[in-house]
C-alpha cells in the first residue's frame, strides 16, 4: 500500500447551512492525504472553522459527507485518540500544574498512569517546557500556554492534528517561533496537521499544501502546493522563492474574492 498518497480526509460535495440560513460552505470538495500539513487560507467568515470543525465531528454536512480515515468524524473521535484539537485561546485549567493540563485528557481515558506521566514529561520537553512541569498556567505567558495546549494535544498520538488559528493571538516574534517548533513536531511524530488562518505568510511558511477559500458562500477557490524544501527556517522569509509563493497566495485570494464579489 501506498501510505504516502492514502487519502485521510475526503470532503465531497460539502455544503453546511446554519438554522440562520448563514450558508458557511456550498459544494466544498477536498482530498486530504496522510502526512500534509494542510493550512485552510482564507478572509475572515469564509468557512475555515467551520470545514475543521466538521473534521474533528463538531457539526454535520448539511449536503454532501466528510471522512475521516475512511470513517465518521463523530465515530474517530469517539472511538479512537487519532485526532486531536488545538484552539486559539489555550484553554488551560488555571488550578492545575502544566504537567497535570497535559494529563488530563490521558486520565479521562483511562489506562496506566505511569506510562501517561512518561508520555506527558516527553511532549512538554518538546515543546520546551520540560522546566515548568510544575507551573500554573497564570506563571506562564501566551506562547507558553500555547506550548502547553499543543503538548497536550499531542500526549494522546495523534495521527491528526486540527488547528484553528492556533497562534492568532501571539506576537510576531512568538509566533514565528512556534511555527518553526510546530513544523519540527510535525516532522518528527509524523503526523497530518490541518490548519486554519488567514494569514497568508504564515500559510506559506508552514504548509505542503495551501487550500485558499473565498466567502459568502464559503467555497474553495484554489490549492497550492507548497514546494519549499524542509526543514524551513526563519530566513527562508527573505527567500525569492518564498515571496513567489506569498503573491500566487496573495493573488487567489484577493482574485477568488473578487470573482465572489462579481458573480
Ligand atoms: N453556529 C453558527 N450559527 C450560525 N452561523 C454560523 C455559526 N458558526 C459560523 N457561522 C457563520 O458561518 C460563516 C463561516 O464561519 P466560520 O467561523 O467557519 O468562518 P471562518 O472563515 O473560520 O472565520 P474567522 O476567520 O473569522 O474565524 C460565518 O458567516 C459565520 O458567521
Amino acid at each position: 500500500m501506498d501510505t504516502i498518497h492514502k487519502e485521510v480526509v475526503a470532503f465531497q460535495h460539502v455544503s453546511k447551512v446554519f438554522n440562520n440560513e448563514t450558508v458557511a460552505l456550498k459544494d466544498f470538495d477536498l482530498s486530504i492525504k496522510e502526512g500534509e500539513f494542510l493550512s485552510f487560507l482564507g478572509p475572515s467568515g469564509c468557512g475555515k472553522s467551520t470545514a475543521l470543525r466538521m473534521v474533528a465531528g463538531l457539526g454535520e454536512a448539511t449536503k454532501g459527507s466528510v471522512k475521516v480515515f475512511d470513517g465518521s468524524p463523530k465515530e474517530i473521535i469517539k472511538e479512537t485518540n487519532d485526532l486531536a484539537f488545538v484552539f486559539q485561546d489555550a484553554n488551560l485549567l488555571p488550578w492545575r500544574t502544566v504537567l497535570d493540563n497535559v494529563l488530563l485528557p490521558l486520565e479521562l481515558r483511562g489506562g496506566n498512569k505511569k506510562k501517561h506521566k512518561q508520555e506527558a514529561i516527553r511532549v512538554l520537553e518538546m515543546v520546551g517546557l520540560k522546566e515548568y512541569l510544575k507551573s500554573y498556567p497564570r506563571q506562564l505567558s501566551g506562547g507558553m500556554k500555547m506550548r502547553v495546549s499543543i503538548a497536550r494535544a499531542l500526549a494522546a498520538k495523534p495521527k491528526m492534528l486540527l488547528m484553528d488559528e492556533p497562534f492568532g493571538a501571539l506576537d510576531e516574534i512568538t509566533r514565528q517561533t512556534l511555527q518553526m517548533e510546530l513544523l519540527d513536531i510535525w516532522q518528527k511524530e509524523n503526523m497530518t496537521i490541518l490548519f486554519v488562518t488567514h494569514n497568508v505568510y504564515e500559510a506559506v511558511f508552514l504548509s505542503t499544501r495551501i487550500a485558499v477559500m473565498s466567502a459568502s458562500p464559503g467555497r474553495l477557490s484554489s490549492l497550492i502546493d507548497v514546494k519549499l524544501p524542509f526543514p524551513r527556517r526563519l530566513k527562508v522569509r527573505t527567500e525569492q522563492e518564498f515571496t513567489d509563493y506569498v503573491d500566487i497566495a496573495s493573488d487567489r485570494l484577493e482574485n477568488g474574492n473578487e470573482r465572489k464579489e462579481l458573480a
